[in-house]
């Protein structure tokens, strides 16, 4: 069997070598000519898969994208030539969510602010938002969902509407790419809505970078107008309007999700998902491949107070760190890529064992770490 596999997908060989012959492109240049041959075909995110990629190869299998989001595929296409297609959900959710963590509590500081006075929206209640849900609401914010497809669905939780998103202090985005249907979302956040937003207000984009109409937010920024901004994502990837990042507090090339424990799982999900089509047992793990992280234990002594927090989650991953450098990458050729090519290692915060007095322990399990039990402060 033949596997093309995009040469940025991790642990490939481990997991894949024992079903054939394995062959690794680059997933933005790949081309129909290259896969002709392709049984099994693994990509990411920057990769369209459809037609005109696939019209020369006949002999296509299984498809699987070791990424959350779908948009790049073109699922009726490859459901009309009957092959099989998974992708990963969930894979890099915690990542999502830890990046979201991160730029609040730089946010915070920098603006001199407590988490705990401020509403969130969170725009899309799927596994990304209710990572950001969980940690947020741990830490005592006001928040709130907006998901009407999963409210509809019959889904308990309490939603709120539209109006309470953009009236939240701070708006969190975690909705897919959809451009038709009754709750699309690409422009979600055009001109029209962007206006009822202020200076006072913070949003976050960590979804798709079409669910903000670009333009429209520069025209906005360049009046003295936008919220503080958080882009991961951005319209035109890797080509993004640059005019853009002098009004971004925090700029980063869609690396969100982009934490090495996040990644192995992606890999890990497609290759059960091909065990399971090809009919073979899973005799792989993702933990037996990755790395021990740098840093594995800490103890804290004292309550975790915001300060704590931030220093504690930035000893794991701080976004100051590829704000800085994707400013400076930016302007080379293919800036863009060769940041997210060569990302160094990010690790996720259950990558930290964190022994703290009892009273602590629901919070650091709420956040994401090991949480370990040391005897209560007196
Ligand atoms: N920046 C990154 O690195 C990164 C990483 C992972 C995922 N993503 C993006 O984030 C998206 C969300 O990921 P997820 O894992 O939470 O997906 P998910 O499918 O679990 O959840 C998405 C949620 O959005 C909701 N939704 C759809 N349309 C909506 C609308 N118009 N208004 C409000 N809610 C709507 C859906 O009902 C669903 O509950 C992905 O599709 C992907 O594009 C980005
Ligand atoms: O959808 C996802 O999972 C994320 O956007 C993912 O992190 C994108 O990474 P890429 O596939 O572009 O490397």
């Amino acid at each position: 069997m033949k596997i093309y596999i995009d040469e940025n997908i991790p642990y490939a060989k481990q997991f894949f070598s024992d079903f054939g012959e394995l062959h690794f492109f680059s997933g933005r240049t790949v081309t129909a000519e290259q896969l002709i041959d392709a049984d099994i075909l693994l990509v990411r995110s920057i990769t369209n898969v459809d037609e005109k990629l696939l019209h020369l190869n006949k002999c296509l299998k299984f498809v699987g994208t070791a990424t959350i989001g779908t948009d790049h595929i073109d699922q009726q296409y490859l459901q009309q030539r009957d092959i099989t297609f998974n992708s990963a959900p969930g894979c890099n959710k915690i990542s999502v969510a830890e990046y979201i963590l991160s730029s609040l509590l730089v946010l915070a500081e920098k603006m001199q602010f407590q988490l705990v006075d401020k509403t969130v929206a969170i725009v899309g209640a799927g596994n990304t938002g209710s990572a950001v849900y969980e940690r947020l609401n741990a830490l005592g914010l006001n928040c709130k969902l907006y998901d009407p497809p999963l409210q509809l669905a019959g889904d308990n939780r309490a939603f709120c509407s539209f109006d309470e998103v953009i009236n939240a202090d701070i708006i969190s985005l975690h909705v897919p790419k959809v451009s038709v249907g009754d709750y699309p979302t690409v422009h979600m956040f055009d001109a029209n809505v962007l206006k009822q937003l202020n200076h006072k207000q913070i949003l976050l984009n960590a979804s798709r970078g079409e669910v903000i109409d670009n333009q429209a937010l520069l025209k906005m920024a360049k009046a003295g107008l936008q919220p503080t901004l958080v882009l991961d994502v951005w319209e035109h990837e890797p080509t993004i309007e640059k005019a853009l990042l002098p009004f971004v507090e925090i700029a980063t090339p869609h690396i969100a999700g982009y934490s090495l424990d996040g990644k192995a799982r992606g890999t890990e999900m497609l290759y059960h998902a091909l065990c399971q089509k090809v009919g073979v047992n899973i005799t792989h793990k993702a933990q037996d491949f990755v790395v021990k992280p740098a840093i594995s234990d800490v103890t804290i002594e004292e309550i975790i107070t915001q300060p704590i927090l931030k220093k504690l989650i930035h000893l794991i991953f701080d976004v100051r760190r590829d704000d800085a450098l994707f400013r400076q990458m930016i302007d080379q050729d293919d800036g863009f890529d060769i940041m997210r090519k060569t990302y160094s290692e990010r690790r996720e915060m259950s990558t930290l064992s964190v022994n703290a007095p009892a009273s602590q322990t629901q919070l650091l399990q709420a956040l994401g770490f090991k949480a370990e039990c040391k005897r209560e402060i007196k």
